[in-house]
């Protein structure tokens, strides 16, 4: 089957990038993205291409290239669809709020409304593919719909999930570990529905990492690989803080870890806890389905990664009370990075949302400075919460777009994300303009632990003795 026009729905962190990749190495088909969000499309399509919507290193080059070429950001979702004959769902999937599962299960409100849209308007046959994160068997449910039109009309149904990491993007899409495909192997239309996607990634990945599966082992696959990856980080993270009552360092645990080839070194970074719109969400949804089918201990098992995180969250913020002398009641505190991870402008579920707003109900006064991220993304992150009016936010948060007026007159710095500029700041200038004792919260273990102690920090980082004073032949010890 020759594939001309795609379309994908969803001009978000996945659809955005990944048409842009795939329009780029497929420059004989149509790739046209669309969005029921006018701002989104139209930040897509502005002429200046780093002012496109979502900041990933190297997305803008692609987007140049491609862009006006075969890749195209529009409104008319009807439009698009009428004419691919591969269409891509990557709307967002959150948990719910409301209802049945609230809290716990993904939100298919997006997914659903897509398929019925496609059962509207569509009049020759379609391929569907999965690229949103999906509860295991959710295919079954889009046939469900897409048949019932009673059109005539056929559609094959692929789970094709995405893995690639925010701020690695491009290069996750350039050269991904695998691009898992499942479909429904066992028909003729079937095979021949997920050769022709397996030719559209051909064009760039070696076949060998082109997997084909059922379409129910690909949705679960997902889940699954988020949740192994999580649950890494929930174990660095556990064992950092018994690191710190025990002398012991978390980095040269993880490190020695690391070597064993059967654990390998990769995610085993300590940090203040991850976020991302992504592992919360995935895990939650992985413990309902598994409630849903009565099997509570694996619900269990799963659902400690995201209490081991939460408690992770909370302790960094309770050591930044209790060292500035039980009270951060009308205390500067400077936050570094509100992102969630380097290298992109997402800050969904980050780690510092939950850490400010903690500290906010400490009566803290926060400013916070973060290379990429939007002032008013700040705030909209933080009124999201509902903990207190939106003016209380706007009062005791302010965000700077300078590091060093942000951290003047602080009593302590928090680092939230670990962005490499700031290893690059001028620390003495920063220590003179502080109050001291000078605290500085490392959540990333970003710093050079000597040094900073040697301009006379008081440091306090993760997974470390704590607290760190630099001894008399200038190692760094446990008091
Ligand atoms: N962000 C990631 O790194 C990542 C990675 C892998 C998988 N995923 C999964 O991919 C999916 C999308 O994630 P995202 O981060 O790109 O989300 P996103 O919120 O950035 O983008 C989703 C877009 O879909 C649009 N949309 C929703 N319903 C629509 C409809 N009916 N018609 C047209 N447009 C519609 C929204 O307006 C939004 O712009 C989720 O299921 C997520 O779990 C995300
Ligand atoms: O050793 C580590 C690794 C990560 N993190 C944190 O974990 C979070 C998630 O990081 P990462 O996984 O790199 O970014 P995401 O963009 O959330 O990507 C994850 O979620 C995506 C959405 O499903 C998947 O596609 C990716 O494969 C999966 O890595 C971030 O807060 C990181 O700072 C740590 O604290 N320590």
């Amino acid at each position: 089957m020759e594939i001309k026009n795609i379309c994908c729905i969803g001009a978000g962190y996945v659809g955005g990038p990944t048409m842009a990749v795939i329009a780029q190495k497929c420059p004989d088909i149509n790739v046209t993205v669309v969005d029921i969000n006018e701002k989104r499309i139209s930040a897509w399509n502005h002429e200046n291409v780093n002012n496109i919507p979502i900041y990933e290193p190297g997305l803008s080059d692609i987007v140049a290239e491609a862009r006006g070429r075969n890749l195209f950001f529009s409104t008319d979702v009807d439009g698009a669809i009428d004419k691919a004959e591969m269409i891509f769902i990557s709307v967002n999937t959150p948990t719910k709020t409301y209802g049945i599962g609230k809290g716990m299960a993904a939100d298919l409100k997006w997914i659903e409304l897509c398929a019925r849209q496609i059962a509207c308007i569509a009049k020759d046959d379609k391929i569907i593919i999965e690229k949103s994160t999906l509860p295991v068997r959710t295919a079954a449910a889009l046939k469900d719909i897409l048949y019932n039109t009673g059109n005539g009309v056929k559609y094959q149904i692929l789970s094709n999930p995405e893995f690639l990491a925010e701020g690695t993007a491009v290069q996750d899409l350039l050269n991904p570990d695998r691009v898992l495909i499942g479909g429904d192997i066992d028909t003729e239309e079937g095979l021949e529905a997920v050769k022709a996607l397996c030719n559209v990634y051909a064009r760039w990945v070696p076949e060998k990492r082109i997997l084909t599966t059922n379409v129910w082992s690909s949705e679960l696959s997902k889940l699954t690989a988020n949740a192994f990856l999580a649950q890494r980080v929930s174990s660095i993270n556990a064992m950092s803080e018994l690191c710190e009552k025990t002398g012991a360092d978390v980095n040269e645990v993880a490190k020695a870890l690391g070597m064993d080839s059967r654990i390998g070194s990769k995610f085993l970074k300590s940090s203040v806890g991850f976020g991302g719109s992504c592992f919360q969400k995935d895990i939650l949804n992985l413990v309902y389905i598994a409630k849903s089918f009565g099997l509570d201990e694996v619900a269990d098992y799963w659902e400690q990664v995201i209490i081991m995180n939460d408690h992770q969250k909370r302790r960094f913020a309770d050591n930044i009370i209790k060292t500035l002398f039980n009270t951060v009641s009308g205390k500067k505190i400077a936050v570094l990075g509100w992102s969630f991870k380097k290298d992109t402008n997402d800050t969904r579920e980050s780690a510092a949302i939950y850490v400010a707003d903690h500290l906010l109900n400490e009566e803290a006064e926060i400013v916070v400075y973060d290379p990429k991220v939007e002032k008013d993304q700040v705030y909209s992150d933080l009124d999201y919460l509902n903990t207190r009016s939106k003016e209380a936010n706007r009062k005791n948060l302010k965000v700077s777009n300078d590091p060093y007026d942000a951290c003047k007159d602080a009593h302590a710095i928090a680092i939230l994300t670990e962005w490499e500029e700031f290893v690059e700041y001028d620390w003495e200038k920063i220590y003179e303009n502080m109050l001291k004792p000078a605290f500085v919260f490392d959540g990333r273990n970003l710093l050079d632990v000597k040094e900073m102690l040697r301009i006379g920090f008081v440091l306090k980082s993760i997974g470390k003795p704590q607290p760190i004073k630099v001894m008399a032949d200038n190692t760094a010890l446990a008091s």
